[in-house]
């Protein structure tokens, strides 16, 4: 016999975003439950974000060691203890995914449900066979899965995703990573700095998150200079060999290589899990992945009860937007009939490379094509940039290696839009992105305070160019070294 719940709002899910829905529908009144299968934690904390990121510290921390000569200092030598750095990852990551959990913990026993949920009609759950929830509204927030080809299962434990990677105990001594995307770039060259030896495979020549076909083309030939890495890749064989991975691949000559690796790494995509949600069963649209469209400032589905948040939507699978979007709908799936359009923040994202990655506001694919469509839209943008390679602090730092692409909106002035790859561009793209929200020109953008020296001088020389290109402003003929050495 099923045990029977009714509810206002049932939420499935309990990573970011189904979280953040919890505690904002929970704010109002409403009875909700919290459906999780497990574990518990976030995917962000266990096998996302936090892991990744604690993995490229310490491979920061060796490639400054290796750099140090560069400053007249010689250290006596590098030893990268493979295990002393997995365990340090896995107890800092524990220590994430255990704040979590605490949280996790502060929602009652009796909104808490256990299992698996899937749809039984348009207002009742079914979790695992144990339970059926019937819900006035619900919220998606599945979050999403990596996307590995079928037949690459052949090579058993050998075959790797992100998830693996950061329970090992030791690092490996060789690597092939396929997906030079932004989760195959942040791992590659971490394990290439923590001394792994990695071959990194793509496919049509796509690197990172850019469109910018400039941007793209710099960063891929800096990544090539690092490690072994071919964006566009003919992989003509890969099998199990013993312990290991067999790879024949054609070289830029059309030489046939074949390698040998411990592990392949697959960062091919991800996927939303909304597949086996039993979605079959309802009359909501999806697009042709089988994703049920949303409208992006409510996030309701096109059965207006339902609401989908985070990865599971395919937007932006980021953690910021997992979080708003749970926000988003959480709230509205507990005000349901009378939502309301939630803050949509400017894009920004962040790929923790070294040199660091960002995009921000719109793309240069999507100028493009908003070009193309849109007659309103003046013909084309104004793109202005910035090598870092010269720039003042980047060089002091010696990290004087990046290119920064600045988008302007000809007549009205409007900055739209940027791509790079740079140094800080963690905080470049945090400056771009609060203009970009603000809805600044980018003549506003130039009467900002600049420090000297700092790396947001090159941002400034950017801003300059984009603003000549506009024709709102003079052309960069000379640096501007009375204002000291830093654009
Ligand atoms: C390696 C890696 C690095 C990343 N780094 C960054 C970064 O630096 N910055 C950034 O912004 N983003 C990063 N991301 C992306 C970020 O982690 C995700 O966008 C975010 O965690 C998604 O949150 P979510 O709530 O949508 O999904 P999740 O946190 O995955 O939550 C979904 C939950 O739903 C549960 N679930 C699924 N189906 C069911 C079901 N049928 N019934 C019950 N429960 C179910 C799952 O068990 C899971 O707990 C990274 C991702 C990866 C993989
Ligand atoms: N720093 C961050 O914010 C961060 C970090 C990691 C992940 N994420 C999020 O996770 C999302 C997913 O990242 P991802 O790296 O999985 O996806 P992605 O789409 O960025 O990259 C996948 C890559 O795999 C390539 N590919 C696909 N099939 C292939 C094959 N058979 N052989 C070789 N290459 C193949 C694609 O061309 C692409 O370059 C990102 O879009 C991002 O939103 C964010």
């Amino acid at each position: 016999m099923r045990k029977q719940i009714e509810t206002d709002v049932a939420i499935i899910g309990s990573g970011t975003a189904g979280l953040a829905a919890w505690h904002t529908a929970s704010k109002q009144d409403k009875k909700v439950v919290l459906i999780e299968v497990g574990p518990l934690g976030t995917t962000c904390a266990r096998v996302g974000c936090m892991p990744s990121k604690l993995l490229i510290a310490a491979a920061d921390s060796a490639h400054q060691v290796r750099q140090a000569p560069g400053f007249g200092i010689t250290p006596a030598g590098l030893t990268i203890d493979g295990k002393a750095v997995m365990k340090r990852l896995k107890a800092e990551r524990d220590r994430f995914v255990s704040l979590v959990i605490e949280s996790i913990d502060t929602i009652p026993d009796a909104s808490r449900i256990t299992g698996y949920a899937r749809f039984k009609d348009e207002h009742t759950l079914l979790v695992d066979d144990h339970t059926e929830i019937k819900a006035d509204t619900i919220v998606i927030a599945t979050g999403s899965r990596a996307n590995v080809p079928d037949d690459w299962q052949k090579l058993g434990d050998r075959l790797v995703i992100n998830d693996d990677v950061f329970s090992w105990d030791d690092l490996p001594k060789s690597v092939a990573l396929f997906g030079p995307g932004v989760i195959g770039l942040e791992l590659g060259q971490a394990l290439h700095r923590l001394g792994v030896k990695v071959w990194m495979f793509g496919r049509g020549g796509k690197l990172g998150p850019f469109s910018d076909p400039e941007v793209m083309v710099y960063a891929r030939q800096l990544f090539e200079q690092e490690f072994f890495l071919d964006a566009d890749a003919n992989v003509q064989r890969m099998e199990r060999n013993a312990d290991q991975v067999e790879i024949d691949f054609l070289d830029g000559e059309g030489v046939t290589q074949r390698i040998l690796v411990d592990y392949v790494i697959a960062a091919t995509g991800r996927r939303p899990n909304v597949d086996q949600l039993g979605l079959e069963r309802l009359n909501i649209n999806t697009n042709d992945k089988g994703v049920p469209l949303v409208d992006e400032a409510t996030l309701q589905s096109s059965l207006g009860h339902i609401f989908v948040a985070g990865d599971a939507s395919n937007q932006l699978p980021l953690l910021h937007e997992a979080h708003d979007q749970g926000r988003i709908a959480g709230e509205n799936a507990a005000r349901f009939p009378d939502i309301k359009p939630g803050l949509m923040h400017s894009t920004l994202s962040i790929v923790f490379t070294g040199p660091q990655i960002a995009m921000v506001g719109d793309s240069y694919r999507e100028l493009q094509q908003r070009s193309k469509q849109d007659p309103e839209f003046r013909v084309c943008f104004a793109i202005g940039q910035v090598s870092f390679e010269d720039q003042g602090r980047s060089r002091v730092m010696r990290r004087n290696q990046g290119l920064l692409r600045v988008y302007g909106e000809p007549v009205t002035g409007r900055f739209l839009g940027a791509e790079m790859i740079a140094p800080e561009a963690e905080h470049l793209a945090h400056l771009l992105a609060w203009a970009h929200q603000s809805e600044m020109t980018v003549a506003q953008m130039l009467t900002m305070p600049f420090y000297h020296p700092v790396v947001e001088e090159g941002l400034r020389t950017a801003l300059r160019d984009l603003n000549a290109q506009l024709e709102l402003g003079a052309a960069i003929e000379d640096h501007c070294m009375e204002c000291g050495v830093g654009d």
